[in-house]
């Protein structure tokens, strides 16, 4: 409900990315500006790779009689007109404060908040393109479950989004298959934020919940907290955990803020890896106890993959008691598409390439590259044998292995607790 505010400005909000989540994101986020009108503006821009798309003959807005729907029309212009992502999020009504925009730059254009939400391997020359367009004070949310490999090392996107524009980003990342969400099926998310504490001095807004402890400036050591970052105004409400969480928070859709921007990331990342080795156990037909072995063993190497490289900053509890962790990791393992794709390529014995080429209309499996990536990186770090699990897939993938070979994989490694 909109309160009475002290601040003279608004945030405005741009969403960077329109995919199967991307779009999700958009309409969440767009319902919940126009319920606090009182903090954002009440438009949100939504940033559209521009394609051509051919409405189905079998699209309840396939009419034959128009032209909009006999020949391949702009992604932005159906989207627009009949407010609905008809490609990558068909039959969901998206509120009409969402505009698809095809030119990223105009999208965050005087933008305060930037929702980050595209496949991984797109988002560094999207940044790219970024550069020096984002309004200096601006702060980011990646939604984006991937990690950066390079020869620098292993980098989480809000890390590396964060550097490239040059404002502080944080990360969303949940148990939230995204056709459930735009359906208003009710689940959990985790957001990891945790700005410096210039954000935070602001006053608190009559009205507004009072600043909590999760307000006040953390003491772990990020790259971002060495960054120069330019303050928000005091004309805006402050960007602290309570209008965070008020910007995405429904009532089918319950948030969780924390500080563990690295946790939240890493969970997100390589439970893709998990769903992978679900779906081939799976597609072998090894049943529920197989699958159950395989997200054991895939919590225990997300929480040491983050331990061992993220240590500063990382929990382990982000892991074993969030959304982003175990519960990202069972529903990713159940109705995930990496899940889905690698059970029918292990069932119909093809590439998982293909497989993903025809189900997902478009869609991407963020789970292969990560794979390849994460191993990458492990090789560097001559660390590969600590990660049986996320080897085992990478090495499936490769061709080195079978799927039958993931018990040997992981069972040298598997030693007795006592
Ligand atoms: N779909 C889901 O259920 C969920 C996805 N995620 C994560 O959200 C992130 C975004 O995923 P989705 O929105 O589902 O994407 P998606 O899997 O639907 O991918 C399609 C999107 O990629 C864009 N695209 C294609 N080629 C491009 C290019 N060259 N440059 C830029 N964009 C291009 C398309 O325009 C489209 O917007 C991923 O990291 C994913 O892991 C997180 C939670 C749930
Ligand atoms: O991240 C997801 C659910 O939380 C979706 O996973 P997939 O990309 O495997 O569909």
């Amino acid at each position: 409900m909109a309160s009475l505010s002290i601040h003279s400005k608004k945030h405005k909000v741009a969403v960077v990315g329109s995919g199967n989540w991307g779009t999700t994101i958009a309409k969440v986020v767009a319902e919940n500006v126009q319920a606090h009108s009182d903090l954002f503006e009440q438009e949100i821009q939504m940033w559209v790779y521009e394609e051509d798309y051919q409405i189905p003959k079998d699209s309840k807005h396939y009419d034959a009689g128009s032209a909009l729907s006999t020949k391949p029309q702009k992604l932005t212009q159906l989207i627009n007109g009949l407010h609905e992502n008809v490609k990558y999020l068909p039959g969901i009504a998206l509120p009409k404060n969402i505009v698809a925009n095809p030119d990223v730059a105009d999208t965050v254009k005087g933008s305060t908040i930037l929702i980050f939400n595209l496949p991984h391997q797109f988002i560094g020359r999207v940044c790219d393109g970024l550069r020096g367009k984002v309004i200096p004070y601006a702060r980011g949310i990646s939604c984006i479950k991937g990690v950066s490999v390079s020869d620098q090392g292993c980098e989480l996107f809000s890390e590396s989004i964060g550097k490239k524009l040059n404002i502080y980003c944080g990360a969303l990342s949940g148990a939230n298959i995204a056709n459930e969400v735009a359906l208003e099926k009710w689940c959990e998310t985790t957001i990891a934020y945790d700005p410096p504490a210039m954000d935070s001095k602001q006053p608190t807004p009559a009205g507004s919940p009072s600043a909590s402890s999760a307000d006040l400036p953390s003491l772990q050591k990020s790259e971002s907290k060495s960054m120069k970052l330019a303050a928000l105004p005091a004309e805006y409400p402050p960007l602290n955990h309570a209008n965070v969480r008020t910007l995405f928070h429904r009532p089918y859709f319950h948030v969780r803020m924390v500080k563990d921007v690295a946790g939240v990331s890493l969970g997100g990342a390589l439970k893709n890896i998990v769903a992978l080795a679900a779906g081939f156990v799976d597609g072998l037909g090894w049943g529920d106890n197989a699958k159950s072995a395989v997200i054991r063993i895939g919590i225990l190497e997300e929480v040491k993959f983050g331990m061992q490289f993220f240590s500063h900053t990382c929990r382990s509890e982000t892991f074993t008691e969030e959304s982003c962790g175990v519960a990202d990791i069972i529903t990713s393992c159940s109705g995930g598409r990496n899940f889905r794709c690698a059970k029918m390529a292990v069932k119909e014995g093809k590439p998982i390439g293909e497989i993903e080429e025809r189900e997902l209309n478009g869609q991407k499996l963020q789970g292969t590259s990560t794979a390849y990536e994460v191993h990458s990186f492990l090789k560097a770090m001559a660390m590969e044998k600590e990660f049986p699990l996320f080897e085992a897939v990478y090495n499936i993938l490769e061709g080195n292995n079978k799927p039958e070979d993931i018990p040997k994989l992981v069972e040298a490694h598997s030693t007795d607790d006592v």
